[in-house]
This record gives C-alpha cells, sequence and structure tokens, in this order.
C-alpha cells in the first residue's frame, strides 16, 4: 500500500488536491442547505419581506446547483487519477511479470499472477477513486454535521451526542468482523477463478475422461465455499443498515419529541427542528459510507500487498550479470555443459552431473523417458534457471556473464506447449521481429508448412485462440517456422515434431540438413527415428546421462538405448543395430 501511495499516487497529487479542494467545497454547500433552510423557515418567511424570500431562494438554489457542479467535476478528476494510476501500476506489473525468472513465477504460480494483475489491480482502482470522493466527502459532512447541529441548537446536539457512540459501535463492530470475512471471501474467490480457468481450458479432456461429474463436485464444493463466506460477510454486514436505522429513528423520535417541546417552550423554531433531523440523517449516511470505505480499504488493502509482493522482487535482468567467474576458455566448441547439477525445487535432484560440448553446426539428439529432465537442459540453456553446479559455456564463456537478451536472441526455440496467438499465420511466424513476408513464407517451406496454410486460405488468414483451427501437427509447423524463420545460431525443437506423421517429420529432418547445416541444432524428441541421424545423442535417465555417442555408439554401449530403440523399431533393428 505504501508504495502506491507514496510512489504510484505521486505524480497525482496536485490534481488529487485541486480535486479535494473543489470536493471540499461542493461538501460544504450541500452542508449549508439544511442551515439555510432553518433559516428560510424561521426567519425569512415570518419576515413576509418577498424581495428577502426570493434573494434567499437564489441563494439556495446556487447552492444547491453549485453542490452538484463541484462534485461531478471532483468526482471526475477522482475517476481520471484512479484510472492513469492504475494503468501505470498495471504497466509496470505487467512488465515485471514478464521479467519475472521462472523460479520466481513457480513461487507465486501462474494463476496467482492472473489474479493481480486483474482482480487486484481493480480492489485497487476502485480504492482510489473511493477515497477521493466518499474519503473526502464522508468524514466533512460528518464532522461538519456535528458542528452545525452543535450551532444550531446545542441542546437537541446532546441527543446526537448520546446517539452517535452507539452508531460508531455498530459500525467499528460490523467493520471488525466483516473485512477478515471479506478478505476470507477474495482468497476463496482467486481458488474459485483459477478452478473456472482450469475447467475451461481442460474441457476436452474432461469430456474426453467422462470427468464431468467429478469436475462438477469441485466446482460445486468451490462454488459453495465462496457462497458461504459471501453469505457471512454479507449477513454480517446486513446488520449494520437496520440497526443504524434503528438508532437514527430512535434519535429522531428524541428529536422530535424533545423539539416539539422546546418549539412550544419558545426554546426553539420549527425550521431548526427541522435542519437538525436532515443533518442528523446526513451524519448517519456519512458513518454508514465510512463503513463501507472500511471494507474498500481493506480489501484494497490486501491486495496492494500481493501486487508489492510482485513489483518489489528482484527481476531476471538484475541476476543477469554476474562478474567474470572465469577465466573465459578458448575453446572451438559453441556450447558446453561443464559437470551440470540442477533441483527446481533444491529437493530433487532434476540433472546430475551433465557433461556436453557442440560445436558449431553440430547436431544434439536428447531421448529419454518422460520426467527423465530433456526441458530442463534446454530451460538451464536459455538461463529460465541457473544449475545449481558446473558452468555452461557459450564460446567459451559462462553464460551467467552475457546479457540475457544477446544470449537468448542466439537461439531459435520450441517449446512444448507453445503457444499460437489469435493473429495471422504471418504474425504467428513473425511475432514482433523484422521477418519479411517473404521470409516468413520461406521459413513456412522449410517447416512443411505451405501445403495446408495454402488450403486455409493463405498466410495472411486468421488463426484462432492456442490455434483452435489448427491440428496438432499443424500448429507444430507453424511454431516451427517461427523457429526458423529468424536464421538462429542455435536451433531448439523441444518434442516439436511429435505431432507429425513419419513422412513429414522426415521430410522437415530433411529441410533442416540441407538448409541449415550451419545452424547448431539440439533435438529433443521421443521417437528415435527423429534424433538417430544426428551427430550426437545424449540419453537421460532420472537427470543422469546414461549414454552420449552416435546411434551406432550407443547401440553398442547402452543398455537403455537399446531397449527404446527396440521399442520403438523392433527386435531385429535393436540386434543388428
Ligand atoms: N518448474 C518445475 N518445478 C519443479 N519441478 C519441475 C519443474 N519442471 C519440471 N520439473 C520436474 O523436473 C523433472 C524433469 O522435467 P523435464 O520437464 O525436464 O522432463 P522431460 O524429460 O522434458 O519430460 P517430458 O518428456 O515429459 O517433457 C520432472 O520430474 C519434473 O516433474
Amino acid at each position: 500500500m505504501k508504495r502506491i501511495i507514496t510512489y504510484y499516487l505521486k505524480p497525482y497529487y496536485l490534481r488529487m488536491t485541486v480535486g479535494f479542494f473543489i470536493k471540499f467545497s461542493g461538501t460544504l454547500m450541500d452542508l449549508f442547505l439544511p442551515w439555510t433552510l432553518a433559516r428560510m423557515i424561521d426567519v425569512v418567511i415570518p419576515s413576509g419581506k418577498k424581495e428577502e424570500i426570493f434573494l434567499w431562494g437564489i441563494f439556495m438554489f446556487v447552492c444547491s446547483v453549485l453542490a452538484v457542479t463541484l462534485s461531478i467535476i471532483a468526482n471526475r478528476m477522482a475517476a481520471r487519477v484512479a484510472s492513469d494510476s492504475i494503468f501505470t501500476i498495471r504497466e509496470d506489473l505487467f512488465r515485471k511479470v514478464m521479467v519475472l525468472s521462472n523460479r520466481q513465477a513457480d513461487e507465486i504460480t501462474r494463476p496467482s499472477l492472473i489474479s493481480r494483475l486483474t482482480s487486484d489491480t481493480y480492489h485497487v482502482h476502485q480504492m482510489i477513486g473511493r477515497i477521493q470522493r466518499l474519503g473526502v466527502r464522508a468524514p466533512i459532512l460528518l464532522v461538519g454535521g456535528i458542528i452545525m447541529t452543535l450551532l444550531l441548537d446545542p441542546a437537541l446536539a446532546c441527543i446526537l451526542l448520546a446517539v452517535l457512540p452507539l452508531l460508531t459501535v455498530v459500525v467499528i463492530t460490523v467493520s471488525g468482523k466483516s473485512i477478515p470475512l471479506f478478505t476470507q471471501l477474495q482468497e476463496n474467490m482467486d481458488g474459485f477463478v483459477r478452478l473456472i480457468r482450469e475447467d475451461i481450458a481442460g474441457i476436452r479432456v474432461i469430456k474426453a475422461l467422462s470427468k464431468e461429474d467429478y469436475e462438477r463436485n469441485r466446482f460445486d464444493k468451490s462454488n459453495r465455499d465462496v457462497v458461504d463466506w459471501e453469505k457471512r460477510a454479507t449477513i454480517t454486514t446486513a446488520i449494520t443498515n437496520p440497526a443504524m436505522n434503528l438508532f437514527l429513528n430512535m434519535g429522531l423520535v428524541c428529536v422530535v419529541v424533545a423539539g416539539a417541546y422546546r418549539v412550544n417552550e419558545g426554546l426553539s423554531k420549527v425550521g431548526t427542528i427541522l435542519a437538525f433531523m436532515t443533518y442528523f440523517t446526513i451524519i448517519l449516511n456519512a458513518l454508514m459510507s465510512i463503513s463501507r470505505m472500511f471494507v474498500i480499504v481493506s480489501k484494497a488493502a490486501a491486495s496492494a500487498d500481493r501486487i508489492d509482493r510482485v513489483l518489489e522482487s528482484e527481476d531476471e535482468t538484475s541476476f543477469q550479470f554476474v562478474p567474470v567467474l572465469e577465466e573465459e576458455k578458448k575453446e572451438d566448441s559453441l556450447l558446453e555443459f561443464d559437470h551440470i547439477s540442477f533441483s527446481y525445487d533444491g529437493t530433487g535432484n532434476h540433472l546430475r552431473d551433465i557433461t556436453f560440448q557442440l560445436g558449431k553446426g553440430e547436431t544434439l539428439g536428447i531421448i529419454g523417458a518422460t520426467g527423465s529432465g530433456k526441458s530442463t537442459v534446454v530451460n538451464l540453456l536459455m538461463r529460465y534457471y541457473d544449475p545449481d553446479e558446473g558452468v555452461i559455456r557459450m564460446n567459451g564463456r559462462d553464460i551467467r556473464t552475457m546479457n540475457l537478451k544477446e544470449l537468448r536472441s542466439r537461439f531459435g526455440t520450441v517449446f512444448q506447449n507453445d503457444v499460437i496467438f489469435e493473429e495471422s499465420i504471418l504474425e504467428n511466424i513473425r511475432m514482433g521481429r523484422n521477418i519479411s513476408e517473404q521470409e516468413a513464407v520461406v521459413a513456412a517451406g522449410f517447416a512443411r508448412a505451405l501445403d495446408f496454410i495454402g488450403e486455409k486460405g493463405g498466410i495472411l488468414e486468421s488463426l484462432n485462440i492456442r490455434g483452435a483451427n489448427l491440428s496438432g501437427g499443424q500448429k507444430q509447423r507453424i511454431l516451427i517456422a517461427r523457429a526458423l524463420a529468424a536464421h538462429p545460431e542455435i536451433l531448439i525443437l523441444d518434442d516439436s515434431s511429435s505431432a507429425l506423421d513419419y513422412k513429414t517429420d522426415s521430410l522437415l529432418r530433411k529441410e533442416l540438413r540441407e538448409n541449415f547445416s550451419h545452424t547448431t541444432c539440439i533435438l529433443i524428441a521421443q521417437r528415435v527415428s527423429s534424433v538417430m541421424n544426428l551427430n550426437q545423442i545424449m540419453v537421460l535417465e532420472e537427470g543422469a546421462a546414461i549414454g552420449m555417442g552416435t546411434h551406432e555408439e550407443l547401440m553398442k554401449t547402452c543398455e537403455g538405448y537399446r531397449e527404446i530403440v527396440i521399442s520403438q523399431m523392433g527386435a531385429e533393428r535393436g540386434e543388428n543395430g
């Protein structure tokens, strides 16, 4: 919250101050109206002076118009400050989310990052707007109302002063009880949104596994939790209005009765009693607004904390430069993994003592069971994570000493589950890079994607979100074209041809051999046929390299590799190599 007030709202302090004075003036006008009404009824009308009545009427009219106009101006200013400041907060938050390290994103979780960017910024937006409107108006009406009643009739004001503590107790008690309930409701709502997002994204698999009932039960439970907390919170706050009204009406009855006596005894006047009753209502409404403010501020404070936790986290770029750790090695290899060990969470051994070297234009295949650590090799290479032990070098230089953007710009990558955007095929290949339409078409040709692009109506045709109007293999080919389009120095294909038929897969490899012979290539695959012709193949098992060499070498030396080959290509091939 502190960051929002001292940093994000700072550029608007002047606007907020001007807005405050406008709101203040408008509220004062509102506050004066009952007083002028009392004066009109008690003094001006009985005097019978038409001119004076007319002037006071004009004065009241001007006061009302001014009160409304000033309030509208101040509210519009407040809305602008809220929108402008939240725009900056969202931008900074989004920028931060983009540069969070994978480890940080794992910790916070992706759905929570989405909630922070959406519902949490919404709550803060609400608070910034309301605090400038109600936050100014309600206290002025409360304090000003009390002062006016004291000025009008101190004896009657005693009734108000007696009722006020009761109203304050109601507000404080209800707020004290409802704020934690609303906070809890917000947390449950986060889980609820997360569940809906998962269910909608995974609707196909839910249907395929006939898990509709299971998911409905999960949904019902989450829905019930949200409704329960919502009920508790709203039932608690529901006491406020009736209780306040009760005290108000009791107070008003006392004011009317006491006022009648005082009027009869000539100690007070009818107009004064009327004005007094109006102030009574104004004060009550101000108190209710203040109680609502408590809820809004507490919600926003929780949201601001969640936003702050992301904003203050050290971003990826701040730990990209590590002082040169070792003498630059003059080596021929373009890429080197030097005894790399790594764990995502500090408990598992996700990679163990991995060592390999790769020269320019060489190709490396990585094969192994699911979860054996294949993608982890790429994650470390791209510096999504840093290894716990060992050094990764590029041209003999520790990659931790390289600029992160520069490092990543040398790669063309296709990851598992990469995303197709709701854009044209051309823009999906370009991805904002300086790539001409012609270059994109050529890349699509290398990726063997031209046939189906033609059938879809050409490269300018739009794709649906996540490529919903494409088959799995078509999606993969667009992603491969995206990776090839910039002619990267190092190409990484992580299980990116798994959905291609054998013929297309083999044609794709032919294209790569013929047109990307100078490109160093790392190919992660489940199929032996995809990697068997590469310069080196690394066989991973539970994070360790159990074999390294060419297909022929591995057939002789690596039992694990032979088993994979036999299972995929038949015993004969396995035995004869
Ligand atoms: N972000 C993460 N946090 C914690 N553990 C992770 C994370 N990502 C992967 N792992 C774990 O690390 C191990 C290796 O994962 P990795 O993705 O490298 O496997 P893989 O060989 O590429 O598998 P697949 O062929 O199924 O893609 C797995 O046990 C996995 O559960």
